[in-house]
């Protein structure tokens, strides 16, 4: 029934259950219209409350949100969730009280509505700012040519775990829907010597709300800005194959799905059968770990630089000797087949990511024998 959403016996049922529980609220897992929220209320009575999915991320979040970035942004998704329920709801005080408050009711809407949308505005501007600084921030990371790779994936899959376990960085790790909203970024080093950044951030949920979407624009440019995704999947869990399938849907709305991705199965260690699940991981190209005991994380390192590797182009060039710094981070970030000290400078083949190459340009037009 579009006036409920359930049909008129679900909610005798429901409301049945509600007098046997005792229960307070009522969550439905979708999004409702404001005109449905008010109906179903109505019709459960009195004092309990009806929420939705969304309304539900959305107070999720707002108690996980811990830095300023993210209250804003949660913030905004509130409010922008807020301005057509608010609406409504003055419209359904207006019947109620026989049209007599009329006028009064449409003012007051106005007044509330602007009220609203003014802090909106104000809320965007400021996390406009907060975008520009993360973009200049990343701008002066750009100028080391460290690859950066994200980790993405469903909530509670273990991205955190995973970064922590890898840096030593003291992410929050929790068995909690959303305990990350921030994005957290640290230098991976590995037993070679190779490095790469690894960020950290907010994980993916089924039926995400648009508006969260919109307003975690900041942080999830991030995302659309890195050279790898790892797709870090909680293989353990009975959806999992629902929860890979919601993030791949998130990931083209955000325009990443072209970016190169790596699939890890983590939580092996929690698996029915773990042995059954590692060769299906081989046949897949997908690399598993856990990120709770350290299995498969060194094959895994290796997955990544291998991944990198790819994206990356070949070069010949000579580095004069005045800028023995290129050729130090050349064998940082980069894959050296050669080098050759010569008269005038050290000729080194390699391969190294595209930005950093252009760099080299100047210095390209060598012959090597
Ligand atoms: N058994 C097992 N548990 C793990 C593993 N990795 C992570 N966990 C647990 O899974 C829970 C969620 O881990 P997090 O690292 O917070 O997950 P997340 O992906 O960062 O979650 P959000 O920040 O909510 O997106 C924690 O209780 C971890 O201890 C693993 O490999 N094995
Ligand atoms: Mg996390």
């Amino acid at each position: 029934n579009p006036r409920t959403y359930i049909g008129s016996g679900k909610v005798a049922e429901i409301k049945s259950a509600i007098h046997a529980f005792d229960a307070e609220t009522v969550i439905f897992d979708d999004e409702l219209s404001p005109g449905q929220l008010r109906n179903l209320e109505k019709a459960f009575g009195g004092d309990v409350r009806v929420c939705d999915r969304t309304a539900l991320i959305l107070d999720i979040f707002n108690q996980r949100a811990a830095t300023r970035e993210a209250a804003l942004q949660v913030s905004l998704a509130q409010m922008e969730y807020q301005l057509p329920r608010l609406t409504r709801m003055w419209t359904h005080l207006e019947r109620q009280a026989g049209g007599q408050v009329k006028g009064m009711g449409e003012k007051q809407i106005e007044v509330d509505k602007r009220i609203l949308r003014t802090q909106i505005g104000a809320l965007k501007k400021e996390i406009e700012s907060v975008r520009k600084h993360r973009k200049q921030y990343r701008n002066r990371r750009t100028a080391v040519p460290v690859p950066v790779v994200s980790l993405v994936g469903y909530t509670n899959a273990g991205k955190s775990t995973l970064l922590n376990r890898l840096t030593g960085a003291d992410v929050l790790a929790e068995d909690k829907l959303f305990a990350t909203l921030d994005p957290t970024t640290r230098r991976v080093q590995m037993k070679n010597g190779k490095e790469f950044l690894l960020s950290d951030t907010v994980g993916f949920i089924q039926k995400l709300p648009t508006t969260l979407v919109a307003a975690f624009r900041a942080t999830l440019e991030e995302i659309s800005e890195s050279s790898l995704l790892v797709h870090v999947v909680d293989i353990s869990h009975p959806l999992a194959e629902q929860q890979i399938e919601a993030v791949d849907k998130v990931l083209s709305e955000l325009d990443a799905s072209s970016i190169p991705m790596l699939m890890v199965w983590n939580k092996v260690d929690k698996a029915n059968d773990p042995e059954k699940i590692i060769m299906e991981a081989k046949r897949n190209d997908v690399v598993c770990i856990s990120a709770l005991t350290g299995e498969g994380l060194e094959e895994f390192c290796n997955a990544v630089q291998e991944r990198l590797k790819d994206m990356m182009v070949w070069v010949e060039a000579l580095i004069p000797f005045d800028k023995g710094e290129l050729l130090s981070t050349i064998h940082r970030v980069g894959m050296v087949e050669k080098t050759v000290y010569a008269e005038n400078g050290t000729l080194v083949r390699a391969y190294v990511p595209l930005r950093f190459a252009r760099l080299l340009t100047p210095m390209r037009q060598i012959c090597m024998s």
